[in-house]
């Protein structure tokens, strides 16, 4: 099954400029994709329009096999890491355990036990290098380091589909190589990787797809 399939898919943030025009794209389970683009070239937009944040003015958007216009992407196992989600605000007032939890909310009825939580929390700190930090304030940490509990926090949910946006802005040397390991550790496990980058692509060599935006288009 595919996991994102975009067809015939038109946007514009106004009615006669278009930033997307009758894109056409196929991500399957399983694939590590590279997005670059210039500044300006409809990356992010991209993004929320297959995250639901924006409707498409024209085409289709299905999602691990749901189509995006119906509304309902509750279940849908997708894992969205935005870019430097917390940097800036030092007194964010949260520990990195209190923001790894609030990767595993579910609903009354279908809460994960304590001891459930605990384990995943642990597991995810742990592979992402993490593990220390437990007890430290998110403010207190470097942006590479905030980026990795971001990263392992929607990990922690066990997602089929991993969406990051420009995860390597503001980031040390130390933390883009974590994420390209995790990243490629991921990929070989199966999780489906869809990446915004402006970074060195070289970098990131476990992607097996790399896509480009420009002109309003997507291409390989
Ligand atoms: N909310 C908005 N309202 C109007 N125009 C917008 C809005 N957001 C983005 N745009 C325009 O849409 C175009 C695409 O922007 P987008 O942010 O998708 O590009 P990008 O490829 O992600 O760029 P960058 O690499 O700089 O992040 C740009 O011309 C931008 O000015």
């Amino acid at each position: 099954m595919e996991a994102i399939k975009v067809e015939h898919l038109s946007f514009g943030y106004t009615g006669d400029v278009p930033i997307l025009e009758d894109v056409n794209l196929k991500i399957d389970e399983g694939d590590y994709v590279i997005l670059t683009g210039e500044n300006g070239s409809g990356k992010s937009t991209f993004l929320k329009l297959v995250l639901g944040q924006l409707s498409p003015n024209q085409g289709k958007i299905e999602l691990l096999g749901r189509d995006m216009a119906s509304g309902s992407f509750r279940g849908l196992k997708i894992g969205y890491v935005p870019q430097n989600s917390i940097s800036g605000n030092q007194d964010f007032p949260a520990t990195v355990e209190e923001v790894m939890r609030t990767g595993l909310y579910r609903p009354l009825g279908k809460r994960l036990s304590r001891k459930e939580c605990n384990k995943r929390v642990l597991q995810a700190l742990t592979e992402l290098g993490m593990e220390d930090f437990l007890k430290r304030r998110i403010g207190e940490l470097s942006g590479g380091q905030q980026q990795r509990v971001m990263l392992a926090r929607v990990l922690a949910d066990e997602p089929k589909l991993l969406i990051l946006d420009e995860p390597t802005v503001g980031v040390d040397s130390s933390s883009i190589q974590a994420l390209c390991e995790i990243l490629e550790k991921k990929h070989k496990e199966g999780l489906t990787i869809l990446m915004v980058t402006h970074g060195n692509t070289r970098i990131f060599a476990g992607a097996n797809r790399h896509l480009r935006a420009e002109e309003g288009g997507i291409t390989e």
